[in-house]
C-alpha cells in the first residue's frame, strides 16, 4: 500500500481513538445513572441498560488502548450477571453488599490517562501485496514499466515479439547482449526474455545476467529460452536467478501464463469484508484496521440491512458482533444461512463474550470462528485474511473452468442475471457477446485434442488480456465463450471484440509438424431500457453468432 494511503489510515485510526476517548466521560456518566436506576429498581429488566452499557464498554475499551478499563468493565458486567442470575424468586432491589461492590468497582472505572495512540501494527495479507519490483539501477531509479518486456536474442525473432504484442505486452527487441545492461538501467522492464546461447558462448545469456546483477545489485525477473533442455543448461539459468525456462519451439500460451504470474498483472483484488456492529466506534475502528491491510470493507450498524447488502456486495467474509439490540448475532447468522447463496460465506464473530459455552452456541448458529475483543489489529487481519483466502480458493474451484481459469457455464449465467438486474436498476446498458472458434472440429481432427485445447486457452488468455477488469469472461461450453461488458452498448462492444478477433487471427498455434492460425465468430446483444431479461439477451447474442457463422465466419455481428 502506498505510504500516503497508510498515513491516511493511521490518521483515521488516531481520530477514531481520540473521538472515543473524548466520549468516555459521558459514557461513564451514563453508566453511573444506569447504576442508580438499578439500585432503586423493582424490576429485573431495569438492570438491562446497565448490563448493555457495561457490555459495550468491556468490548470496546481494550481496542482503543484502555485495556485496564476494559477488564474492569468486564468484571463489573460479570458481577451484575451473577447477581441477576441469583435473583430467581422474584426481583429484589440490589442488596446493600452488592451495591457497595458495584460502587467500588464504578470508582475503579474512573478514566485513566489516555495511552499514547500507538498505530496498530497492521500486516498486509498476501493477495494485496505490491508486485515485486524489478531492478532499478544505481544510475537511474525509474520504476519498471508494467508491460515492458525485453526480448534478448542475437537474431531478430519477429514471430515471438509479434505474438507477445498480441497478448498485450510492450516488447522491445535487444539483439546485442552488450546493450542489455544499459537498457535495464535506462528503463527497468517487467521482465527479460533471454536466449541462453549467443555466438560468444552457449551459456553467455546466463553469464551476462549474473554480471549485471553483480554490478547493479538487483535481480531482474527473467525467462530463459533455449533449444537445449539438458540439466547443465537449466542449472546455469537457475544460478543466474532465472524465474523460468522454456524450450523452443515456444508454447506461447504457457509463456504468457508464466509472464503474467511473474509480474502479477492479475494481482488478486482486495478481499471484500462486511462488518456488522451496532457500536459505530468499534465498527469503524475495525474497518479502518482492515482497510489498512488492503481489504475492501463495508460497515453496517443495523443488522436489518444485511440482506440487501449481501446481494449486491457479495462479501467474502462477514465480521459481526454477537450482542446487538435489533437482532442477536446468532439469529443473524441463522438468517443469513437460510439462503443457499450465502451458505458458504465465512461468518466470524467478534465479541467480548468470554463464556466458552456461549461462544460454542454462537458457532453452532452457523458461524465459522469466534474472536474475542479486544483483539490486536495484526491478529484480526491475519485471522480474517486466512479465512477469506480459503473461501476465495474454494469459490474459484467451484466457479472456474479448469482448462482456461475463466468462469464456468453456471457461474457465467449467474453473473449474467446479476448484471442484467444491475443494468435494469441503473438504466445503463450491458452488452453480452457470445464467441465461438470457427471450424474447431477440423482443428481437433487435424492436430489432435491437446492442440485444440491450446487454441481454446490462447483465446481465453487473449480475452483476459484485452478486456477491461470489470468485464466478465466465461467459457460457456466447448469452444464457445461468453463476455459480459457492464456499462457498454453494442457498438462499443463490437469494436473491442473486433480488435480481439483481428489479433486472434494473427496468433500462430503449434502442432507437431506445422504452425496454423484460427479465427472466431461473435454475436453481440445489449440490454434495453425496458428489457434486461438474461434469457432474451442470450437468445439475441446466439442468433447474431449464428448469423456471423452463416455469413462466412471470422466476423462480429450485432443482434
Ligand atoms: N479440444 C477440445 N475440443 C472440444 C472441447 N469441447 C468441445 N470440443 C470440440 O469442439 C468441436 C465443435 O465442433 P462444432 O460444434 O461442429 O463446430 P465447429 O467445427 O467449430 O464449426 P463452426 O462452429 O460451425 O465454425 C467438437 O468436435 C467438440 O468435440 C474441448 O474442451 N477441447
Amino acid at each position: 500500500m502506498p505510504e500516503q494511503d497508510m498515513d491516511d489510515i493511521e490518521r483515521t485510526l488516531r481520530e477514531i481513538r481520540e473521538g472515543w476517548a473524548a466520549k468516555l466521560p459521558q459514557r461513564l456518566d451514563e453508566i453511573r445513572l444506569a447504576l442508580e436506576a438499578c439500585e432503586t429498581a423493582a424490576e429485573r429488566s431495569a438492570c438491562e441498560p446497565l448490563r448493555a452499557l457495561l457490555h459495550t464498554l468491556s468490548g470496546s475499551a481494550g481496542s482503543f488502548g484502555f485495556a485496564e478499563l476494559g477488564m474492569k468493565a468486564t468484571g463489573l458486567e460479570l458481577m451484575l450477571n451473577a447477581y441477576l442470575a441469583g435473583e430467581t424468586a422474584g426481583f429484589q432491589p440490589i442488596a446493600d453488599g452488592t451495591r457497595q461492590m458495584l460502587d467500588f468497582a464504578m470508582r475503579q472505572l474512573a478514566p485513566q490517562q489516555m495511552p499514547s495512540p500507538a498505530p496498530p501494527q497492521v500486516s498486509s495479507p498476501a493477495p494485496q501485496q505490491a508486485p515485486p519490483q524489478a531492478d532499478t539501477s544505481p544510475a537511474d531509479p525509474s520504476p519498471p514499466a508494467s508491460r515492458l518486456v525485453y526480448l534478448v536474442q542475437d537474431h531478430a525473432d519477429n514471430e515471438v515479439a509479434t505474438q507477445l504484442l498480441h497478448f498485450g505486452y510492450d516488447v522491445r527487441a535487444v539483439d546485442d547482449l552488450s546493450r542489455l545492461q544499459g537498457c535495464i538501467r535506462a528503463q527497468p522492464p517487467a521482465a527479460v526474455i533471454i536466449d541462453l546461447a549467443f555466438p560468444e558462448g552457449i551459456m553467455r545469456g546466463a553469464d551476462e545476467l549474473v554480471r549485471i546483477r553483480r554490478e547493479d545489485g538487483a535481480r531482474c525477473a527473467s525467462v530463459f529460452i533455449s533449444t537445449r533442455s539438458n540439466f547443465s543448461a537449466r542449472l546455469a539459468t537457475v544460478r543466474a536467478g532465472a524465474d523460468s525456462y522454456f524450450a523452443k519451439p515456444l508454447d506461447m500460451v504457457a509463456l504468457v501464463d508464466r509472464l503474467d504470474a511473474m509480474i502479477q498483472r492479475d494481482a488478486s483484488p482486495a478481499y471484500r469484508v462486511l462488518v456488522v456492529d451496532d457500536d459505530a466506534d468499534i465498527a469503524d475502528f475495525h474497518a479502518a484496521v482492515l482497510r489498512a491491510a488492503g481489504m475492501e470493507v463495508r460497515v453496517l450498524y443495523r443488522a436489518a440491512d444485511v440482506l440487501d447488502m449481501l446481494g449486491d456486495y457479495r462479501p467474502e467474509l462477514i465480521l459481526m458482533d454477537v450482542y446487538m439490540p435489533d437482532c442477536d448475532g446468532t439469529e443473524l447468522a441463522r438468517l443469513i444461512r437460510q439462503d443457499d447463496r450465502h451458505l458458504d460465506v465465512p461468518i466470524v464473530f467478534l465479541s467480548s463474550e468470554s463464556d466458552y459455552g456461549r461462544q460454542l452456541e454462537a458457532i453452532e448458529s452457523g458461524a465459522d470462528d469466534f474472536l474475542c475483543k479486544p483483539i490486536k489489529p495484526a491478529h484480526l487481519v491475519s485471522a480474517l485474511s486466512s479465512r477469506a483466502r480459503r473461501y476465495r480458493a474454494l469459490r474459484s474451484l467451484i466457479m472456474r473452468d479448469s482448462l482456461t481459469g475463466l468462469l464456468n457455464h453456471s457461474a457465467l449465467k449467474e453473473q449474467l442475471a446479476r448484471e442484467c438486474a444491475r443494468a435494469a436498476r441503473s438504466g445503463t446498458p450491458a452488452a453480452l457477446v457470445m464467441l465461438d472458434i470457427d471450424r474447431f472440429k477440423q482443428i481437433n481432427d487435424a492436430y489432435g485434442h491437446p492442440v485444440g485445447d491450446q487454441v481454446i486457452r490462447a483465446l481465453a488468455r487473449l480475452l483476459q488480456q484485452r478486456l477491461r477488469r470489470g468485464d466478465i469472461i466465461g467459457r460457456y461450453g466447448g469452444e464457445e465463450f461468453g463476455v459480459i461488458m457492464p456499462g457498454t452498448g453494442t457498438a462499443a462492444a463490437q469494436k473491442v471484440i473486433d480488435g480481439i478477433r483481428e489479433s486472434f487471427g494473427k496468433l500462430r498455434h503449434h502442432a507437431e509438424h506445422e504452425d496454423f492460425g484460427a479465427s472466431f465468430s461473435a454475436g453481440v446483444s445489449q440490454t434495453d431500457a425496458g428489457n434486461a431479461d438474461p434469457e432474451a439477451l442470450l437468445r439475441r447474442a446466439d442468433a447474431a453468432l449464428y448469423e456471423a457463422k452463416r455469413q462466412g465466419r471470422d466476423r462480429v455481428i450485432l443482434g
